[in-house]
């Protein structure tokens, strides 16, 4: 059996599941979810509830894949990982917080375990790090998705959601702000970062575009190896539109592969 406990049960953790109940190989499933009791779990999926690292131990979890949030992170992993469970993290951006970063780290050394981040809605991750350690690259991540990924935000700037024309720059600075301003939808700029040229380093532009339906993903990358241009138009997730399908596909793959290493 593959025991695996889901942190969240939004759109990235049912899609998730419902991926990969349908191959073979025995999944187990877990939930971590909010709340005490509030039927979040989809009725006749058999998947227990799990609030705490004793219930995660009980469970005799293998993997445990993050997909709530950044303080779903900070508050929930380091105890999993110090107990020794492979974690893999989804709210990538969280690390953009050295201090939650560090005791992630430290909660992982202490387990013997690891913390991985999935590529997530982003790739061509492979190239960045293979650039990365040359001198002087250059990155640069736009994150360009339509007004409904951004519906809240726009309505606290006053800026109608539904009569936006023209597009709209949010923000333009480094990776790590990006990350922390916006913990829902610029995960992916700490990928890009924590793959490239560091937090600092890498800059990121964030924009609200009517003109694009997918959740746009722009990457420039400038090194003495050349120049690349990645774009991903990834389809929004059916339960979230800050989200992009493609990461819990990403996710789903990173599984696969976990429970193929440890049958091989
Ligand atoms: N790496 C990447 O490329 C990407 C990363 N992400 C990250 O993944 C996260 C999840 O995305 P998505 O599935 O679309 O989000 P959703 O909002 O659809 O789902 C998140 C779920 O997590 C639950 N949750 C929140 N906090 C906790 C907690 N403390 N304990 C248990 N459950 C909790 C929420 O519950 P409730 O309903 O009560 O709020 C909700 O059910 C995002 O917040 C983001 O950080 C997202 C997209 C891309
Ligand atoms: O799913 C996406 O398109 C990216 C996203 O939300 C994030 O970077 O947090």
């Amino acid at each position: 059996m593959r025991n695996v406990l889901v942190i969240g049960y939004g759109a990235i953790g049912k899609s998730l599941i419902a991926q990969l109940d349908q191959e073979e190989g025995g999944y187990r499933w877990a939930v971590w979810a909010r709340g005490n009791g509030s039927p979040r779990v989809d009725a006749g999926r058999p998947v227990t509830r799990v609030t705490s690292v004793t219930e995660a131990l009980a469970f005799e979890t293998d993997l445990v894949v993050e997909c709530a949030g950044h303080a779903a992170v900070a508050a929930i992993v380091p105890g999993l990982l110090a107990a020794g469970l492979p974690t893999l993290v989804c709210s990538v951006g969280v690390l953009a917080d050295t201090t939650i970063a560090d005791s992630l780290h430290e909660a992982a050394a202490r387990g013997k375990t690891w913390l991985r981040l999935p590529s997530g809605a982003v790739g061509g991750l492979d190239y960045l790090r293979a650039v990365a350690h040359l001198d002087e690259v250059g990155v640069r991540y736009v994150s360009r998705k339509p007004p409904s990924a951004w519906h809240d935000e726009l309505l606290a700037l006053n800026i109608d959601p539904d009569t936006l024309e023209e597009e709209h720059v949010l923000f333009d600075g480094s990776a790590d702000g990006a990350a922390r301003r916006y913990p829902k939808n610029l995960n992916v700029a700490a990928t890009v970062a924590l793959n490239g040229i560091g937090m600092t380093r890498t800059q990121v532009s964030v924009v609200v575009d009517p003109a694009v339906s997918a959740n746009t993903h722009e990457l420039y990358i400038e090194s003495s190896a050349g120049v690349a241009e990645f774009r991903f138009e990834n389809n929004p997730a059916p339960d979230n539109p800050k989200t992009s399908l493609l990461t819990s596909l990403s996710v789903a793959s990173e599984v696969r592969t976990f429970f193929q290493g440890r049958a091989s």
